[in-house]
């Protein structure tokens, strides 16, 4: 499913009536039927008293639509109107005249206050004030009826973006509709799934208004859900063996870091890696051997971390892995960083690069497009900040701008880990992660991360597949842990549950 910026929607509304030739009224009235209808399911109109508030905008069309279809399910309905009438367009006056003749009382109101009665009665508001257009921060009266939105005990249901939302960053334009559920209309918002936004939009339902798939087809950012993963899954057949299922080599580890390293191992276990190998330095071989049996241990050279003069040796190794990881664990030693710079330069297959192989990349200012291989970065802001010089609030202001733009400037896959991970692809186009939750944020989370891509990628998917379903997978077998054990469990708890988010994402592709 598309994800948009608000250019892109308002995009996806021209070429949906000019060349499409769908009128703006009959997408206003799909979209306000939209609202009530979707609502069902969670709420009973029958009775509730409704008070919907429009602003002069489309966003306040589709809610003289709303109130309309509210009012055949049986609701009690009132429209607060707020904002100059003399700025609404043609639909939005048609249809606030068909509520009228139908008896729908619209109040107009100029000041907050005015709105305070109706409101603290509702049992449901409809939130109609703003949506796309939110064109600053939120002007005077408009700021003091979000604040009293928020303050009732209603269920608050946003029409298409909780009002106050700014659609690109899901930052709040001063203030912000707190909504229980946000009903997003033709397509989903970046808005909806940046923070805060995910938060002010509450559960986010979506609803088709009639625009042909075909007009946005080539819309450069796509959620990911379930649909989109399974088709790229690779099917384990009867025959399919070790070798077939590809072999990870992880470079990783030092003395004092052994974990991170056995961690992306666990990860690609778990995660249906045919072989893995964790190759890592002299001192800290015996500390991981037999740890997992599964994983072949070895070590080159000698010493606390991986030195320049390995990558020889490394290299030679590398030949017999379908795909390579490095950076576990490897700690930052000056040494460490020549030996990755070595091994990325001249490793010709697929590599990802994670943790401190990210730091040593940047230290040693790779120049990624140069490079033999097919790469794949999992940076967090932190190291991302490091490998852009953008600051980790300047990224997160524009995460999805800053993958894509990272990753097609230097023809790479960019997991951008985070609420929400974004993968942003070589092409420039990007995909945004839909698992996941906030129990992941600890520690050892990335090292199984990369073991898991890593697993798919030996398997012989694309990096840029390879990502999004190690992200999906990832994030899904996250959210299954976080079923049992909201918040605490243990990164091994996950790991453990990917074999069963894979069969619950295959499973429900039959
Ligand atoms: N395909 C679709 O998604 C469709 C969406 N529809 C709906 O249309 C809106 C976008 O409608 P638009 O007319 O572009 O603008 P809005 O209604 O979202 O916003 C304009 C109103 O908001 C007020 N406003 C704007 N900025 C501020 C601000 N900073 N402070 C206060 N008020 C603000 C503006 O007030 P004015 O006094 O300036 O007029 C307007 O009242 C989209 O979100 C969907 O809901 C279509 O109906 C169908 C297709
Ligand atoms: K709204």
């Amino acid at each position: 499913m598309i994800l948009t910026s608000t250019a892109e929607s308002r995009l996806l509304d021209k070429i949906a009536m000019t060349e499409y030739g769908l009128p703006e009224a009959v997408l206003m009235e799909n979209a306000g039927r939209a609202v009530v209808s979707r609502m069902r399911e969670f709420t009973d109109w029958e009775g509730a008293f409704t008070v919907i508030v429009c602003g002069t905008g489309n966003n306040g069309g589709d809610g003289f639509v709303s109130a309309r279809y509210a009012r055949g399910a049986g609701a009690r309905v009132l429209v607060i109107l707020m904002g100059d009438p003399s700025h609404m367009g043609e639909s939005a006056k048609m249809y606030r005249k068909t509520a009228e003749k139908m008896g729908i009382p619209v109040i107009e109101v100029m000041e907050a206050e005015e709105a305070v009665p109706y409101l603290y009665d509702a049992d449901i508001i409809i939130d109609s004030l703003i949506g796309t257009g939110l064109a600053s921060k939120v002007k005077g009266e408009k700021a003091a009826l979000i604040d009293i939105i928020n303050d009732t005990d209603a269920l608050v249901v946003s029409t298409d973006i909780p009002s106050g939302l700014v659609t690109d960053t899901g930052r709040p334009a001063g203030t912000a509709v707190n909504a229980d559920f946000t009903v997003a209309l033709g397509s989903v918002k970046r808005g909806h799934v940046l923070y805060p936004g995910s938060e002010h939009t509450g559960r986010l339902l979506f609803s088709p208004i009639g625009i042909p798939e075909e007009a946005s087809e080539d819309f450069p950012v796509r959620l990911l859900f379930r649909e989109d993963i399974a088709p790229l899954l690779p099917v384990r057949n009867q025959i399919s063996h070790k070798g077939k299922n590809g072999f990870l080599g992880i470079f990783a580890g030092s003395s004092g870091m052994e974990g991170a390293a056995l961690l992306a191992g666990q990860g690609a276990l778990y995660a249906g890696a045919g072989k893995t190998a964790i190759i890592t330095t002299g001192d800290a071989a015996p500390i991981m051997a037999g740890k997992f049996p599964e994983i072949m241990v070895s070590s080159i050279g000698n010493g606390p971390h991986f030195t320049e003069d390995m990558a020889e040796a490394a290299l030679e190794k590398a030949k017999a892995y379908d795909v390579i990881a490095i950076g576990p664990g490897i700690g930052r030693d000056e040494e460490t960083v020549k030996f990755v710079k070595k091994m990325v330069e001249n490793f010709e297959k697929t590599i990802i690069l994670d943790a401190d192989g990210l730091y040593a990349a940047a230290e040693a200012k790779i120049d990624f497009k140069s490079c033999p291989g097919r790469l794949i970065l999992t940076p967090h802001v932190g190291e991302f900040a490091r490998l852009t010089g953008l600051s980790a609030s300047e990224i997160e202001e524009k995460r999805i701008d800053a993958a894509s733009d990272f990753s097609k400037k230097n023809r790479l896959v960019l997991v951008l880990k985070g609420a929400p991970t974004v993968i942003g692809l070589p092409d420039g186009r990007s995909y945004v992660n839909t698992t996941g939750n906030p129990g992941m944020a600890t520690g050892g989370m990335g090292d199984t991360l990369t073991g898991v891509i890593g697993a798919m990628a030996a398997q012989g998917m694309s990096p840029s597949s390879s990502a999004a379903v190690g992200v999906y997978l990832h994030g899904l077998a996250g959210d299954l842990a976080a079923e049992t054990t909201p918040v605490g469990y243990r990164v091994t708890d996950l790991a453990r549950l990917l074999p069963k988010a894979r069969a619950q994402i295959t499973e429900m592709d039959e």
